[in-house]
């Protein structure tokens, strides 16, 4: 059974979510902010299974260990899967705020019908001399016309959950880890992990 992972991510929010969502299953979370001397990794792939490949074999094969990551983002309908890949530095440097503000600026006007968005995430995890098992996970909501909501991180004060008729930042942790892209993508890792680790 796995007792330890390092989870190749520098997010304050992520690396949240995945202590909780890991710590009930009994594992230990190491991020890269325990590891603050590991360079940047430059996220350049089409898609996020391939940048969470490139983060995740890149400090396998550093560090000579298992090694999982997330790449992740918001999919906008209206603004053809905007900003997608490139969600995190949307608004130039990695600034949340600033990345909330320019979305709700691009759909000022667009009514409800057409404000369809979707969180996914893509997980993978590497370890010397395995092929790579990827896991992805989707989540579909509508972006607000204003910020709603104080919890979570990133996108979440703008993206509205209709089942819950909440933002994301307006669910608690557990509520949010249960539904979300990431979460779904956790789960279904869960599944094949322990039979992916003893091959
Ligand atoms: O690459 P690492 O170090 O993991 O951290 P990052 O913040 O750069 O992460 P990504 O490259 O995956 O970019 C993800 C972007 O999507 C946003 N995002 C991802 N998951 C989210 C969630 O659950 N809620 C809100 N925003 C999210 C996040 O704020 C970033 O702007
Ligand atoms: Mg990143």
């Amino acid at each position: 059974m796995l007792s330890e992972i390092l989870i190749a991510t520098k997010n304050v929010g992520k690396a949240a979510e995945f202590k909780r969502i890991f710590g009930e299953k009994g594992i230990t979370v190491k991020t890269l902010l325990d590891l603050p001397d590991v360079p940047e990794i430059i996220e350049d792939g089409k898609t996020f299974e391939e940048n969470a490949l490139k983060k995740a074999q890149t400090l396998t094969d550093k560090l000579n260990m298992a090694v999982l990551a997330d790449d992740s983002g918001l999919s906008i309908d209206y603004l053809n899967g905007q900003p997608g890949v490139y969600s995190a530095r949307y608004a130039g440097d990695h600034n949340d705020a600033a990345n909330r503000q320019k979305v709700l600026e691009k759909l000022k006007g667009v009514d409800d019908t057409n404000r369809g968005a979707h969180f996914n995430c893509a997980l993978v995890v590497t370890s010397p001399d395995k092929k790579p098992l990827v896991k992805v996970g989707i989540v579909d909501g509508r972006i607000t016309t204003s910020e709603k909501g104080e919890n979570g991180f990133g996108y979440d004060s703008i993206f509205y959950y209709p089942e819950y008729k909440r933002t994301f930042a307006e669910l608690t942790q557990d509520e949010k880890n249960k539904i979300s892209h990431r979460g779904r993508a956790i789960e279904k890792l869960m599944e094949s992990f322990d039979g992916w680790m003893k091959n």
